[in-house]
Order: structure tokens, then C-alpha cells, then sequence
């Protein structure tokens, strides 16, 4: 049996790897360069080294690697670490190689060779590895259930340590479903133990976590939630001139150091990188809407220095180990206390000096609040009621408005949040309601001051919002939902057949509607294509790289939908039927640059996103309405029109086209057709037929005539016709009596209503 990782100097692992403290203490000092264990680290690798089950609470950026690295190292065996995003993982791999210790990650961003050497490897009866990071999804995955019992077999499985264990929890701030497949662990292999690894758990959660995984009798250790080394402070936007500059400020006056900077938006990111650019800050936006590639250059930039700040949604999160973040800045509030410290918690890993700067708006609040709403009602959890889920969502936002509208300690605020008692003592002026008290409470009083300021209170504004919430592209829904496009980062699995089934059947949405089947098959089929090593095929050909793909288009089309939802949030007065201008918009984008490349199409449609998130109403109206008369002018007389007539209705036409398109993308249902009708003050009767979708007609209208069809039809082509044959079927069979309701999708503004119906100029 394979023994242990040589220790240099002579000394090896033994079966347990039951060792002294000291000789633990050399062990991490010779790999790690440490001269001694921190917090609870040497209590968690004893524990695991005698066998227990632990479940190991320590703050961000406290160590909690160590805990299992270092058995990895005295034990016989591999560790085998399961984690939730690849980025972590490449991460602590590449760390780990970098100390010549045998480390390796499976997921789909491997090549085929790598996958076969490390299974080669497990597989050879004496495995060089010490550590394999896998992700829940694979765990799950038959065919390495399999391989991970033969190595249970042959006595080389060491221990199973699980990251971010909280998101196993429905109650944990980043519950991830795929969690709940390793649940079985503790059965299958009875005799391994276990260590679940966490920063950010309550106490629910905490006995959540330790019941969903079965732990035996754990060995429980808690630290202490404090992170005595960050200063917090909180800015109001509402109160600063120019957030922009206030924010560069910070950044320069603070010596250009490494910084963080959360924005709850893909296109808030993008902007705010675009603004601290202008002001002379090296900065990089980083969010799932770019691709793996470009965020991979983004996150190797800012390791290495070459770019002071990272602007970012949520998808640079967890386990990010830079140990010299000096400045973590929220640019947007985030959704909860836990989400708060995780990302705060980025900072001064290494315990020197350093900031938690939160900037808190109102607006921001309200979006929040909506997107909490609509977030909760739209969940579907196991073993918890969404009347529950929604008063926890609401009660942990709470909780973080609160810490921004209170003048007491802000440490104190966080810390207790998580259960734990405070000493009064304990800030001694490390945040900035202990430091300069009497500023803090004069702002705000001024904040009280702003308009429409609800203190202390979760708002009622956005309850009735007519704007759909999946229009924001926030990583905020992709974290919460396996079926995002975040797959990219955390799906996996080795067999490709079992990939497919997993995305077709468990992983399509049983009521997210059609819009969502149609993704997720969709997904499939790229799924599919990619594993079998080609782009999607038309006409037989494999697809150009530089040709922009249906797909690209789809999703290009969506962001601009979301871009143009926040403009229309952000300006309060905007009239306009945003998937039919989302279409304008991007078939605008690609008439330009479809003989250039994708690469061009991209940055357009970038640059498009970051203009309508700065543009007044009146230039986006203006290029709307010109875009719209340059369809109809090149002869598109039934193209959609773009802006929705105001009541005192210019040239206009019936409300057919608009409600059309999106009948073709939704299931009608006459329910639905109700709601509609009485949010708009409209009688469903009142609705007309549809007639023809968008895409039908952006493809006579020439906008993707020009693009070869392909052969076999895609997913969604296949999907559209019927959703189209289901419309025109629909619209014959209620040309007919009035009184019969109606169906219509969302995109009825309410500027514009008469009272009785709604009319759209052209
Ligand atoms: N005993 C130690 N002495 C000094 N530094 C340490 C020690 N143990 C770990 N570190 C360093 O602390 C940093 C944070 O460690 P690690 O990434 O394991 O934190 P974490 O607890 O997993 O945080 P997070 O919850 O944010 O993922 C790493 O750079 C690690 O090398
Ligand atoms: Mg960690």
C-alpha cells in the first residue's frame, strides 16, 4: 500500500497519520512556510486524523484549507475535496503543485488527456495524488461513485472534505441544490471521515448542514466570526455628489492597492470598469456573462498584479485567495449579512490592515427588495414552505439595511448576526460608527432628509412592479439556480450521456415555463455538441469560430432585454417594448459586424449595454424610434415596433405584433391573461390575437436572412415553430367572441393605457 507523501527530512505518513502537534507543526512550516497552526486548525486536523467526522467554523480567510491539506499530507490515501466553483479549485491546485504537492481537479474545463492521467492515476493501485477537488455534480455522477469505492476498497480513500459546506443548506445564504447529491457520502463510505468547512453558517444552519451530511458524533469548532483586522465603513450614495469619484478617490488615496469591487449587475460592472478606466484606475469587470476565457485572464491579471481592481457580480466569490485585498467595496447593497462577510471577508487574508467600504443607495435598496420578492416566490426548495423562505430572504436583508441605517458598531452588528456574543470592547474604533460617531449620525439624519426615504422599513414600492425580475442580470439568480449560465462554472460530469440526461430530465424546470424548458434544451444540445468536440453544425459544416451563432444572438438579445429593463428602473419613464427593442438593438449589432466576427459583435453589444445603462430617455427613445423607422423604411412594415405609444398616441397601430411575440415565447394561459389584464387595467377580452412572432419576422425582414439555416433544427428553432404554430392555432381559434380571456405576455407598458387597451406606435 502506497504510504504517505515522503515529509522531507526522512520522516513519512502513516495509515491515520496520528502525528504529534509538533510533528503537524513541522509538516506545515516544510510545505507552507508556517510557523504555527491558526485559530482551530490543529483542533480540526486531529480531529479528522482520529477519524471523526468535524464540522470546522473559522472566518473567511482563516485557514480552512489547512485543514485538510495538511492530513492530505500525514495520511495514506487522497483527500478528496469537494468544492463548489472550478475557479476555487484551479485555484488551490495550482497553489498546491506550486509547493510540490500532488494535487488535481476534475471538471469540464480539463482536456481529455489531463481527465485520463489523473484516472490513470486513481486507478493504478498506488496513486501519487494527495488531494483530488471534485464538484458536487461529479460526486453524484455514477460512474465516479464507482471509481471513488474502489478506492475506498483498496484503502486509499483518506478523508472526504466538503468547502463551503453551507451550501448544502436551504437556509444557508448560497444554497446550491447540487450539494444535496453528497448527502449520501456518510453511508457509502461509513468509516471515512468527513469535514465540512464553513465561514458563514447560523446556527440553523449550522445543524443543517451537520444533519444533511449525516456527520457521526462531529467534532464541532467554532471560531470566532470576527476579522479584527478589517475597518468597516458605510458611504451613502444618496449623500455624495459623484459616486464615481468618491469611489476613485478611495481607491487612489488608499495607494492604489488591491481592491475588490461588488456590483449587483453584470452591466453595473461593466460601467463602473468603464468609469474608473476614464479616471485613471486599472480595473477589469469580471461576471459570468463574459466567457470562462476572458474571465480566466481577468482573475490571472489581478493575481498577478497587473490589475489593481477586479469590478464584480457575485461569480468572483468564494474561496478567492488573494491574500492582500486591501479594499472590498460594495457598490451595490448585497441581499444579506452572510453575503456581506463571505465577500467583505475577501479582504486582508493575510490579517494586515485593511477595508470594508459599503455604499448604500436607496434605489439600490428598493431593487433589492424586489428582487428578494420575486426571488422567493419564484423558488421551489425541499423541506421548507416559501411563505418561510420569503420571510428569511426578507428577514436576512433586514438585517444588512439595518447595519447601514444604524449608528451603532458595525462589527458589532456583523458578529451578531451570526449568534455570537460581542464584548462591548471589542471595536475599539475599527469601524467608522465607533470612529467618528458623530459624522456617521449627522449623515444619517441627512439621509432621512432624501425624499421617499423609508427608514428601517422593507418597502412595499416594487411589490407590483410590472418589471419582470429575471430582466436583471444579476449572478445573484445564477448562484441560486443550477440551472444558469453558470453551469459553466460549476456543472460537471464525466459521462457525457449521463451530462445530457441530467440537463433533459432533473435539470429541466418543471413549471419555469417555456422561456425556461426552452434554455435548459437548449443547453442541452450545446452540452451535447461540446462534448462531442465541435461547435453546433449547419448545413453539415463545422461552424466558423469567428461566425456569430444563434445561440450568441439569443443570449446577446437577452442582455440588451436586461440592460434595457434597468434603464427603464433606473429612468422611470420609458416607453418601450423592451424584447422587441432588445431585438432591434441587437439585430443592429449584428448587421454591422456579422461579416467581421463575433469578437467585433461582442464589443458591440457591450458597448450597447453600457450606453443604455448612461443615456438619458430621451436618447434611448430617440435611437429606439430610429431604428424602428429604418426597419420599416428597408421595407420591414411588420417588424415590432420599439416604443410603446404614450396616451396621446402618435402614429399607431393595434397592439397585435408586441402581445404576439411574446404569446409565441410563453405558454398562454388564461390565468396569467387575468393577472395581465388587471394589472394593466385592461379586460383580457380587450387583447388581440397574435399574429407573428419577432423572429419570424426579423428573418424576412432580412436581419438573419443572410445567416445559413441549419439542416437539423435547433432546439430552439424546433421549440419557436411549435410555440408559433401553437400561436397562430390560438389566434384562429379566438379571432372569434369576445368575453372568451385572452392571453398576453409582459410587455405592456403602462404608459400608455387608455383605460380600455393599448396602442403602439410604429
Ligand atoms: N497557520 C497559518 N499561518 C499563516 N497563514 C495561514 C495559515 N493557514 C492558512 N494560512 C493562509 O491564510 C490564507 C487563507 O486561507 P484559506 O484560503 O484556507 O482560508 P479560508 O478559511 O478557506 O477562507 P474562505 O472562507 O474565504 O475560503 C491562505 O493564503 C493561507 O495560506
Ligand atoms: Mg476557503
Amino acid at each position: 500500500m502506497k504510504k504517505a507523501l515522503p515529509l522531507k527530512g526522512g520522516s513519512a505518513g502513516s495509515k491515520h497519520g496520528m502525528k504529534s502537534p509538533k510533528e503537524l507543526e513541522s509538516v506545515l512550516k516544510q510545505y507552507f512556510g508556517y510557523s504555527e497552526f491558526r485559530g482551530r486548525q490543529l483542533e480540526a486536523i486531529e480531529a479528522v486524523l482520529s477519524g471523526r467526522d468535524c464540522f470546522c467554523l473559522m472566518p473567511t480567510g482563516g485557514g480552512k484549507s489547512m485543514c485538510y491539506q495538511i492530513p492530505a499530507l500525514v495520511k495514506t490515501g487522497v483527500v478528496l475535496v469537494i468544492s463548489p466553483l472550478i475557479a476555487l479549485m484551479e485555484n488551490q491546485v495550482s497553489s498546491l503543485k506550486s509547493k510540490g504537492i500532488p494535487a488535481e481537479f476534475l471538471s469540464s474545463t480539463q482536456t481529455t488527456a489531463n481527465k485520463n492521467k489523473i484516472h490513470e492515476d486513481l486507478d493504478s493501485g498506488n496513486p501519487s495524488l494527495k488531494l483530488l477537488y471534485v464538484t458536487p455534480e461529479l460526486v453524484a455522477t455514477s460512474g465516479f461513485k464507482a471509481k471513488l469505492t474502489k478506492l475506498h476498497n483498496r484503502g486509499l480513500l483518506g478523508l472526504v472534505a466538503i468547502d463551503e459546506a453551507h451550501c448544502i443548506s436551504t437556509w444557508g445564504h448560497d444554497f446550491r441544490p447540487s450539494y444535496r447529491k453528497i448527502s449520501s457520502l456518510r453511508k457509502q463510505f461509513p468509516d471515512i471521515p468527513i469535514l465540512a468547512l464553513t465561514a458563514t453558517a447560523v446556527p440553523k444552519v449550522q445543524k443543517d448542514v451537520i444533519s444533511s451530511l449525516s456527520l457521526q458524533n462531529p467534532v464541532i469548532l467554532k471560531a470566532s466570526f470576527n476579522r479584527p483586522n478589517i475597518f468597516y465603513e458605510v458611504r451613502y450614495k444618496d449623500l455624495l455628489d459623484d459616486v464615481y469619484s468618491d469611489i476613485s478617490n478611495l481607491l487612489k488615496s488608499s495607494g492604489n492597492v488591491c481592491s475588490i469591487i461588488y456590483c449587483l449587475e453584470r452591466a453595473a460592472c461593466d460601467d463602473l470598469t468603464m468609469h474608473l478606466s476614464q479616471l485613471g484606475i486599472s480595473s477589469a469587470a469580471y461576471h459570468a456573462g463574459l466567457n470562462s476565457k476572458v474571465r480566466t485572464t481577468v482573475l490571472d491579471d489581478w493575481l498577478s498584479s497587473r490589475t489593481q481592481v477586479v469590478v464584480a457580480t457575485v461569480a468572483f466569490g468564494m474561496g478567492i485567495d488573494r491574500q492582500d485585498v486591501r479594499i472590498v467595496c460594495h457598490f451595490n447593497l448585497p441581499k444579506s449579512m452572510e453575503s456581506f462577510y463571505q465577500e467583505s471577508g475577501r479582504a486582508g487574508r493575510d490579517q494586515q490592515p485593511s477595508r470594508s467600504v459599503l455604499y448604500y443607495g436607496l434605489e439600490d435598496r428598493r431593487r433589492m427588495e424586489f428582487i428578494l420578492r420575486n426571488s422567493s416566490s419564484r423558488k421551489q426548495q425541499p423541506s421548507s414552505s416559501s411563505t418561510e423562505l420569503s420571510e428569511k430572504t426578507l428577514a436576512d436583508f433586514s438585517q444588512i439595511v439595518d447595519y447601514c441605517e444604524s449608528s451603532s458598531c458595525r462589527r458589532k452588528k456583523i458578529i451578531e448576526s451570526f449568534g455570537e456574543k460581542v464584548q462591548p470592547t471589542l471595536c475599539q474604533r475599527t469601524c467608522d460608527a465607533c470612529k467618528h460617531p458623530n459624522q456617521v449620525s449627522s449623515h444619517l439624519e441627512d439621509l432621512r432628509r432624501v425624499p421617499n426615504c423609508r427608514f428601517n422599513k422593507i418597502s412595499p414600492v416594487f411589490q407590483t412592479s410590472s418589471v419582470d425580475p429575471k430582466h436583471f442580470n444579476t449572478e445573484f439568480w445564477n448562484r441560486e439556480d443550477d440551472v444558469s449560465i453558470s453551469d459553466e462554472d460549476i456543472s460537471d460530469s464525466d459521462d457525457e450521456e449521463e451530462a445530457l440526461s441530467n440537463i433533459t430530465i432533473s435539470k429541466l424546470p418543471s413549471k419555469g415555463g417555456f422561456e425556461a424548458r426552452l434554455e435548459a434544451l437548449e443547453r442541452a444540445e450545446n452540452a451535447y455538441n461540446q462534448a462531442k468536440g465541435q461547435t453546433k453544425p449547419q448545413g453539415g459544416n463545422l461552424v466558423d469560430k469567428k461566425s456569430i451563432s444563434q445561440t450568441l444572438r439569443d443570449a446577446s438579445r437577452k442582455r440588451l432585454s436586461g440592460a434595457l429593463g434597468q434603464a427603464k428602473l433606473r429612468l422611470g419613464d420609458l416607453r418601450f417594448a423592451e424584447e422587441a427593442s432588445a431585438t432591434h438593438l441587437e439585430t443592429e449589432c449584428f448587421k454591422k459586424y456579422q461579416k467581421v466576427g463575433k469578437t467585433f459583435y461582442n464589443s458591440q453589444i457591450a458597448a450597447t449595454v453600457r450606453w443604455l445603462s448612461s443615456s438619458t430617455s430621451d436618447q434611448i427613445h430617440g435611437r429606439l424610434e430610429a431604428l424602428t423607422n429604418q426597419t420599416t423604411e428597408a421595407g420591414a412594415a411588420t417588424s415590432s415596433p420599439c416604443i410603446i405609444s404614450d396616451a396621446l398616441g402618435k402614429a399607431e397601430k393595434p397592439a397585435e405584433a408586441t402581445v404576439s411575440y411574446e404569446l409565441a415565447k410563453t405558454e398562454p394561459s388564461d390565468e396569467f391573461a387575468k393577472t395581465m389584464a388587471s394589472t394593466e387595467n385592461m379586460e383580457p377580452s380587450k387583447m388581440s390575437p397574435p399574429e407573428k412572432s419577432v423572429g419570424e419576422e426579423a428573418r424576412r425582414d432580412g436581419a438573419i436572412g443572410t445567416m445559413d439555416l441549419p439542416k437539423i433544427p435547433s432546439f430552439r428553432e424546433f421549440m419557436s415553430q411549435k410555440g408559433r404554430d401553437r400561436a397562430t392555432s390560438s389566434s384562429r381559434a379566438e379571432s372569434q367572441p369576445r368575453g372568451i380571456p385572452r392571453k398576453a405576455g409582459p410587455v405592456i407598458s403602462k404608459e400608455g393605457t387608455t383605460g380600455t387597451s393599448k396602442k403602439m406606435k410604429l
